[in-house]
């Protein structure tokens, strides 16, 4: 196993912003009882806007579903397991991969060199075998794309082909083919073999990222466990194979197809409610998924477009969180990160955008089966009183602000607002309810010129 190859970055930094988070948690100042709350909207055009700008272009992670008793034939002939191949009898089936230049297929040696199997040439387990532990492994791909890239959709993972690059095989840039219009990720897994270079090289927005897809094994008592690494990025991604310098490079190819449906139920019981599926959620990929931001421009527009839509329904302040969590004093444009900067000059040009910390407040409304989190949104606004805002801070507490709604994404923001258990809020004993969610938010009203 080839371990000195880069690894994946992580853009998530999650405990840090965590620990941040808890250090300040300690020293928060009371809620004012008199501010007026934001009513909390969800599943909205502006909420999936911000979702889809939240899904990472691509991911890595490793499949922790056993695969040692996946076996490999290739039109009815055995070619080994996942674990051990038999690259000669692959070899001797495989054909070479041409690859679409313009309206042509082509064969360019220069451009890509090596071989391929088709899915309907490839069996995993013996006919009738009903110990393959295939199926989970596919469905717990699919379920980890529904957290990460493909956020609020349901996905499912069609085998297209098993790419064999021999010593010299690379592929140059190119984005994937599409095979159906469902078709929008693929999906690579290496096989258990000895390679060295042949590193994948992804590109978004100009940055290029490298991915070592080499197995990993992991120590048990039963003996070593080989771990294969999942590699998923959207269709349009551009990405690249370096020359194999030594040895054999064995990718299975799976398409993603993705349905506009409501997720399956990924790790929550039926009885979680949204706000604690969203901290699993946040935890999961936090501790095992490598995301990477995504800043492209037409996802920006989307959320702008959406946001002067509701401006002209009536919806003066539009609110919702940031992506990241920040200290309280730095809750400021020249702070901000990734996609909140990026976001926030976007919507500068065309609106008044301040940023507020905020508290997100969820109330348990009934109980048992019926019990549903309500959810209110608040400023949060110092004690020492320099950051009152008037038109929000008059009446008593529980008052609703009209004209005004906090959009509360699936994934992203709150994701990074919720509260580790256990941290003591300040003065919590202001508000009614449970209050769990702190970080902050973007308030952005149409211009005062423009009205
Ligand atoms: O083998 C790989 O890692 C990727 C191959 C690829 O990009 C393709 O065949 O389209
Ligand atoms: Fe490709």
């Amino acid at each position: 196993m080839d371990s000195d190859s880069s690894s994946v970055s992580s853009n998530s930094e999650p405990e840090h912003e965590l620990s941040i988070f808890e250090r300040i948690g300690g020293h928060l100042d009371s809620f004012s009882s008199s501010t007026r709350a934001y009513e909390v909207e969800r599943e909205t055009k502006l909420t999936h806007a911000l979702d889809n700008l939240a899904g990472s272009p691509f991911v890595s992670f490793e499949n922790r579903v056993e695969t040692a008793t996946f076996k490999l034939l290739v039109e009815g002939e055995d070619a080994g397991t996942w674990m051990k191949p038999v690259v000669g009898v692959l070899q001797k089936h495989a054909t070479p991969s041409p690859f679409g230049r313009g309206e042509e297929t082509v064969m360019d040696p220069t451009y890509r060199h090596g071989t391929e199997l088709k899915a309907d040439e490839l069996a995993f387990s013996l006919q009738g075998d009903k110990n393959s532990q295939y199926e989970p492994f596919v469905s717990n791909i699919e379920n980890e794309l529904e957290t990460s890239m493909f956020v609020g959709k349901s996905v499912t993972l069609k085998l297209y082909k098993l790419a064999i690059y021999g010593e010299g095989g690379h592929f140059d840039w190119h984005r994937d083919s599409t095979h159906s219009d469902a078709h929008h990720g693929t999906v690579l897994v290496a096989l258990n073999t000895e390679w060295e270079g042949g590193d994948l090289m992804l590109r978004h927005q100009g940055v290029e990222t490298i991915v070592n897809m080499h197995p990993t094994t992991y120590p048990k008592k039963s003996g070593d466990e080989l771990r294969l690494v999942v590699v998923a990025f959207y269709t349009d991604t551009e990405h690249k194979v370096m020359p194999v310098t030594k040895g054999t490079r064995l990718v299975l190819q799976f398409d993603v197809e993705v349905v506009e449906q409501p997720p399956r139920d990924w790790i929550a019981p039926p009885s979680y409610t949204p706000l604690k599926e969203a901290v699993h959620r946040h935890q999961h990929i936090a501790s095992r998924i490598n995301t990477y931001p995504n800043l492209d421009q037409k996802l920006v527009q989307a959320v702008v477009d959406e946001i002067r839509e509701l401006h002209k329904e009536g919806t003066t302040v539009v609110a919702f969180p940031l992506t990241h969590l920040y200290r309280k004093a730095s809750v400021k444009k020249e702070y901000l990160k990734g996609t909140d900067s990026a976001l926030f000059n976007a919507l500068e040009n065309h609106f008044d955008v301040v940023l507020h910390p905020v508290l997100i407040r969820a109330i348990e409304d009934g109980n048992g089966d019926d019990s549903q989190e309500q959810f209110f949104a608040h400023k949060y606004i110092s004690s020492e009183g320099d950051e009152e805002e008037p038109s929000y801070a008059e009446g008593q507490g529980g008052g609703v602000s009209e004209n005004a709604s906090f959009y509360l994404p699936r994934a992203s923001a709150i994701l990074q607002l919720s509260l580790p258990s256990g941290v003591h809020l300040g003065n919590e004993a202001e508000i009614s309810g449970e209050a769990r969610y702190y970080g902050a938010g973007m308030f952005v009203e149409p211009k005062s010129d423009e009205e």
